[in-house]
């Protein structure tokens, strides 16, 4: 949480409790007074997401991100209270009913925002999320070889595999594990790790089918990028 969100005032604000809001007729009616907080991109794009919709909220920050508004939006978005240079990456909102009105028209709705950029939102169909099985034996001999040809092991005991990195320090054994980290999250399949100093020890297992999937194939591979990109 930014610092400056970390005072009572704003983290009451900034957290957007819904107590300080009452839905009405899906309109989001702001009790609270005047409030000004600061809010980083991210947080928003999740605070216009409540208010006006996601691909509003998207286009809106996207546009404030990048410093380019029209005109008539930069004097639109001005009058809804986002101060925004490109120096400091935070939006200033002025969270108000007279703001959000004003936002809304700054957004007008995603449909005007994307007629002015071009981008037709395609509704992509909803991908469906491939199920995971435990890996056949053609699928060892093609995938899973490579990697213990280059320093993983198999698990005594359990269908796993283990390998140490042994980076240059610290930091870079964080840094490694914290580009790992983003795409654990991005895959929703996660090592079990253990770091000490430099040295990172990493065990692959896919527990949802309780053994070796295509998951760890993908997770093992980016390792070994991320560790070779470090080198
Ligand atoms: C509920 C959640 O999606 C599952 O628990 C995910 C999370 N991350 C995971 N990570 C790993 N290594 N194996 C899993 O089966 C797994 N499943």
């Amino acid at each position: 949480m930014p610092d400056e969100l970390a005072s009572p005032r704003r983290t009451a604000v900034h957290t957007g409790k819904q107590q300080q809001n009452t839905q009405n007729n899906n309109k989001l009616v702001l009790e609270k007074p005047k409030t000004k907080m600061l809010l980083n991109i991210k947080c928003a794009q999740n605070v216009l997401k409540l208010n006006f919709g996601k691909a509003a909220a998207n286009l809106l920050a996207n546009r404030l991100k990048s410093g380019y508004l029209t005109p008539l939006q930069q004097q639109q978005t001005r009058g809804a209270g986002f101060n925004y240079s490109r120096s400091s990456p935070q939006i200033s909102v002025l969270y108000s009913p007279a703001a959000k009105t004003a936002a809304a028209a700054a957004t007008g709705g995603s449909s005007v925002l994307r007629r002015l950029y071009g981008t037709q939102k395609k509704e992509t169909p909803a991908k469906k999320s491939k199920m995971v099985v435990r890996l056949n034996e053609q699928e060892r001999a093609e995938k899973l070889q490579p990697l213990l040809d280059c320093g993983w092991t198999l698990v005594e005991g359990r269908d796993a595999i283990f390998k140490q990195y042994v980076l240059k320090d610290f930091n870079q054994a964080f840094a490694f594990m914290t580009g790992v980290a983003l795409l654990a999250e991005k895959i929703n399949h996660h090592p079990e790790w253990f770091n000490v100093y430099n040295k990172v020890d990493v065990t692959l297992s896919t527990h949802d089918v309780g053994g070796l999937s295509s998951q760890d194939i993908r997770m093992a591979n980016y390792l070994e990028t991320q560790a070779n990109l470090l080198k």
